[in-house]
């Protein structure tokens, strides 16, 4: 260790990331939601202040419940109802990803949450799509994002959504998700929405253990199959010390991905705080780790803010780090000779300069 590089900020920052949780909505800049605010007469925003109200949508994030994190997003979504503003969100994501040393990104987002003022879904994806492309430029093509189409848990029409994430394959749209509140609302309740995607050979992850226990798990991935799973964190309730249960050993070597988001984790109540997080268990158990932010805007996080926390908190080093990002590499849904040089042009030398 002690020829290696410290885990500096600065190096965590230059360190290539790579990012497969990320929701748009979730991830704007203060500035940008009272300006759009500003424009399209949204109203009712706490105050009018950047960094008052990145302070409000944090303190309102922290809540220790999945639900009342969730408020937050209608001020979001308020502002995203015209194409001129989701090209301008979507662009800054991206610029602020290659900003944290995010190399390949997948963002996801619900359409069906743009469409108050009239946009059709496809206009939703189109200028979503827009944005990316121009971010990608703007930031010298430092970073790629592609987008991940999220049905939402309480909302009927999952379909619709899954017909998006096939007819915008070739486009910029990789896969599909659903969102939102999970207790009350398993996944199999629109089963058919995943019988379609399986059938299209169209990838798809599910937000599962993380409000709700392990038989959401179970139903996400063995009625619907599937490939990862948003933040999945209570796969570790079938967990006893080295003893790995049924469940939690298919998860394992089956290689789905977990989508772990730690401090949005401990903000919706998932683990008191991060230390209590089950991120390095899991991950000397074998699982396939990947660290990721959620929702920057209403954690207040970076992912290389997640990466330092981590390492504060369980002394990882640069191999741990290494491996999560290219377990993610791997879990993404890109075709196998992108993942391959994802990893092996970008990754491996990336982390191979830093450690020293
Ligand atoms: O951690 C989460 N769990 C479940 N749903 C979430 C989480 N973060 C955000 N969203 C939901 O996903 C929608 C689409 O981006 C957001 O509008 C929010 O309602
Ligand atoms: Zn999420």
């Amino acid at each position: 260790m002690s020829t290696m590089n410290p885990l500096s900020p600065e190096a965590l920052l230059a360190a290539p990331k790579v990012l497969l949780h990320d929701h748009l909505d979730g991830g704007l800049r203060p500035r940008t939601v009272i300006e759009l605010a500003d424009a399209c007469g949204h109203e009712g925003l706490p105050t009018a202040d950047p960094a008052e109200l990145g302070a409000w949508f944090r303190d309102n994030a922290d809540s220790g419940s999945l639900v009342r994190y969730l408020e937050g997003f209608a001020h979001t979504c308020g502002v995203m109802q015209d194409e001129a503003a989701l090209v301008r969100v979507a662009a800054e994501a991206a610029q602020d990803l290659a900003d944290d040393g995010v190399a390949y990104a997948e963002i996801r987002y619900a359409p069906e949450l743009f469409t108050d003022r009239g946009l059709r879904l496809e206009q939703v994806v189109e200028a979503v799509n827009e944005g990316f492309r121009q971010g990608e430029a703007a930031s010298g093509n430092r970073i790629r994002v592609n987008a991940l189409l999220c049905a939402m848990r309480q909302n009927d029409g999952w379909q619709r959504i899954a017909d998006l994430v096939v007819r915008y394959r070739d486009a910029g749209v990789v896969g599909f998700d659903i969102a939102g509140p999970e207790a009350g609302f398993p996944a199999t309740r629109e089963l058919p929405a995943f019988e379609y995607l399986r059938e299209q050979n169209a990838h798809f992850t599910v937000h599962a253990g993380e409000a709700d226990g392990l038989e959401s798990i179970h139903r996400a991935v063995q009625r619907c199959g599937a490939e990862r799973l948003g933040h999945g964190v209570r796969i570790i309730d079938d967990v006893d010390g080295d003893q790995v249960g049924r469940l939690a050993a298919y998860v394992r070597d089956r290689r789905i991905a977990l989508e772990m988001c730690p401090t949005s984790n401990v903000h919706t109540g998932a683990f008191a705080s991060i230390a209590e997080h089950p991120v390095k268990r899991l991950a000397d158990l074998g699982f396939r780790v990947t660290l990721n932010t959620d929702n920057r805007l209403m954690s207040d996080c970076s992912l290389t803010g997640e990466f330092a926390a981590v390492v504060r908190e369980f002394d990882f080093g640069w191999d741990d780090l290494r491996t999560f990002t290219v377990n993610a590499a791997k879990a993404a849904f890109l075709p196998l000779d992108e993942r391959r040089a994802l990893i092996q042009d970008v990754v491996e030398p990336g982390y191979a300069a830093l450690k020293g």
